[in-house]
C-alpha cells in the first residue's frame, strides 16, 4: 500500500480516527494524502510527517490515483463519489465508516477480531470495498464474539443505551447545555440544603418541557429524559438502528443464509461516547455462567469479564469508565427465570473507538501487511 487517500479525517470519527493511527504510528507504513469537502488548499493535519496541502474530496481524478481511500466523511459523499470512482475504472480500496454500501453484496463489513476469516477469504476473492458496521453491533460483537464463534446463540435481544455521540458532535454539545440548563434553573434551591425536593423537582420538569429549552439537535429533551427511538421507521416497526442488528451482524459473521434473530429496542441515554446494552440471550444448550464467562473472556484481546457483583460492576461497568478507551467489559452474565438457556448481560463500548474508528484504522493495517 502506497498511497491512501484521507477524507472526514477532521471530523468527530476522522479526529478518532487520526488520533488512534498517531498512536500506532501507522502513517510511517504509508505515504497519506488528505482530502477536504471544503477546505481545498489549506494546510494537512499533523500526522509526524510532511503531507501536502488539502485536496478536493470530489476531484475523481486526484482519487483516482490512490491505492486505498479511507472515509469517515458520511453517506452523502459515499453516494456522490464512489460509483463515480469505481465507473471512472478505479480499482482502489475502499474503507469507509459510513452505512451506505454496508449491505452491498460486493463489501464485507469489517471487524476482524470477529471476522477476520471474512475479511481474508474476502481479499482473497478480489474484494476491494470495506465498510465498518453500526456502533453498537460491532460492540455487541465484540462483547459476545465468543459464543458466536461457539454457535452457542439461538437468539439475541439486546436493548441498547446509546450515547449523543452516535447523533453527531453537535448532539455532544447540546446534552451538555441541556444538562447545564437543568442545573442553572434550580442553582438557588440546591445550594440551599432547607429548600423543598418537590419544589426543585418540579422546576426541573418545567424546564426540560419550556420552550427555551435547547433541543434543536435532538428534536426532544435528552438531558434528564431519554428518547426511545433511533434513526427513521421501517414498515416492520423496527427503527432503522434495530434494523441493523440482525443484517449487519450476520453479514459480519457470514452467517446470512441461516440467520440468528437479534431484535431488540434501540434507545439514546445522557451519555457521552459510549453505548451500553443489556442483552437477553437464550442459548442452544444449557451451559454454566462460569463456561459461558471463560468462553467470552477467550474470544478477543479487548473483551473484559465483570463478575456478577455490586461493586466491581459499579467501577468498572459503566460509560464513565469505559469513555476514550478500547475495553469491552461484558457483565451482568447470570441464567434467568425463564429457564436454563436464557442468560442475561450488559456490556458497554466507546462507539467512537471499536463502534467506529478502529475497525477501519486495523482493515488498513490488513492491508499493509497483506
Ligand atoms: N458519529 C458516529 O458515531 C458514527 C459515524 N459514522 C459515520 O461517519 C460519518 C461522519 O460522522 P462524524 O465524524 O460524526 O461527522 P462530523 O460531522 O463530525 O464530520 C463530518 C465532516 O464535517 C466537516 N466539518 C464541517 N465543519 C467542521 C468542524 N467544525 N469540525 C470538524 N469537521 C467539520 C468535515 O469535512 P470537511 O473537512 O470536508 O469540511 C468533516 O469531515 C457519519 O456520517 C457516519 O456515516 C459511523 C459510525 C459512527
Ligand atoms: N446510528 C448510530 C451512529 C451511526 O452513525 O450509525 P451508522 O454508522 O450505522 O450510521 C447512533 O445513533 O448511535
Amino acid at each position: 500500500m502506497n498511497q491512501v487517500g484521507f477524507v472526514g479525517w477532521r471530523g468527530m470519527v476522522g479526529s478518532v480516527l487520526m488520533q488512534r493511527m498517531r498512536e500506532e504510528n501507522d502513517f510511517a507504513a504509508i505515504e497519506p494524502v488528505f482530502f477536504t469537502t471544503s477546505q481545498a488548499g489549506q494546510p494537512g493535519p499533523d500526522v509526524g510527517k510532511p503531507v501536502t496541502p488539502l485536496k478536493d474530496a470530489f476531484d475523481i481524478d486526484t482519487l483516482k490515483t490512490m491505492d486505498a481511500i479511507v472515509t469517515c466523511q458520511g453517506g452523502d459523499y459515499t453516494k456522490a463519489v464512489y460509483s463515480k470512482l469505481r465507473d471512472a475504472g478505479w480499482q482502489g480500496y475502499w474503507i469507509d465508516a459510513a452505512s451506505s454500501l454496508r449491505m452491498d453484496d460486493d463489501a464485507i463489513i469489517v471487524l476482524d477480531p470477529v471476522n477476520r476469516n471474512v475479511i481474508d477469504q474476502g481479499l482473497a476473492n478480489g474484494v476491494k470495498t470495506f465498510v465498518g458496521g453500526n456502533c453498537t453491533v460491532s460492540l455487541l460483537l465484540m462483547a459476545v464474539g465468543g459464543l458466536f464463534e461457539k454457535d452457542l446463540v439461538e437468539w439475541i435481544t439486546p436493548h441498547t443505551y446509546q450515547a449523543a455521540s452516535g447523533a453527531g458532535a453537535r448532539n455532544m454539545r447540546e446534552l451538555i447545555s441541556q444538562m447545564g440548563t437543568v442545573r442553572d434553573s434550580v442553582a438557588d434551591l440546591l445550594d440551599d440544603p432547607a429548600s423543598a425536593i418537590l419544589e426543585i423537582d418540579q422546576k426541573v420538569a418545567q424546564t426540560i418541557r419550556s420552550d427555551e429549552f435547547p433541543t434543536e439537535q435532538f428534536g426532544a429533551p435528552l438531558g434528564g429524559s431519554l428518547l426511545p427511538w433511533i434513526d427513521t421507521k421501517l414498515d416492520s416497526g423496527q427503527s432503522r438502528e434495530e434494523w441493523k442488528a440482525q443484517v449487519e451482524a450476520n453479514k459480519i459473521l457470514g452467517t446470512e443464509a441461516a440467520p440468528t434473530p437479534i431484535d431488540g429496542l434501540c434507545v439514546r441515554v445522557g451519555a457521552m461516547r459510549c453505548h451500553s446494552q443489556a442483552l437477553t440471550m437464550k442459548l442452544k444448550k444449557d451451559i454454566s455462567v462460569g463456561e459461558i464467562e471463560s468462553i467470552l473472556a477467550a474470544h478477543n484481546d479487548w473483551v473484559k469479564v465483570i463478575p456478577n457483583d455490586k461493586e466491581i460492576t459499579m467501577q468498572e461497568l459503566t460509560p464513565a469508565k469505559v469513555t476514550g478507551t478500547l475495553s469491552i467489559p461484558v457483565g451482568r452474565i447470570r441464567k434467568l427465570t425463564m429457564g436454563p438457556e436464557y442468560v442475561s448481560a450488559f456490556t458497554v463500548g466507546d462507539q467512537l473507538l471499536w463502534g467506529a474508528a478502529e475497525p477501519l484504522r486495523r482493515m488498513l493495517t490488513i492491508l499493509n501487511e497483506a
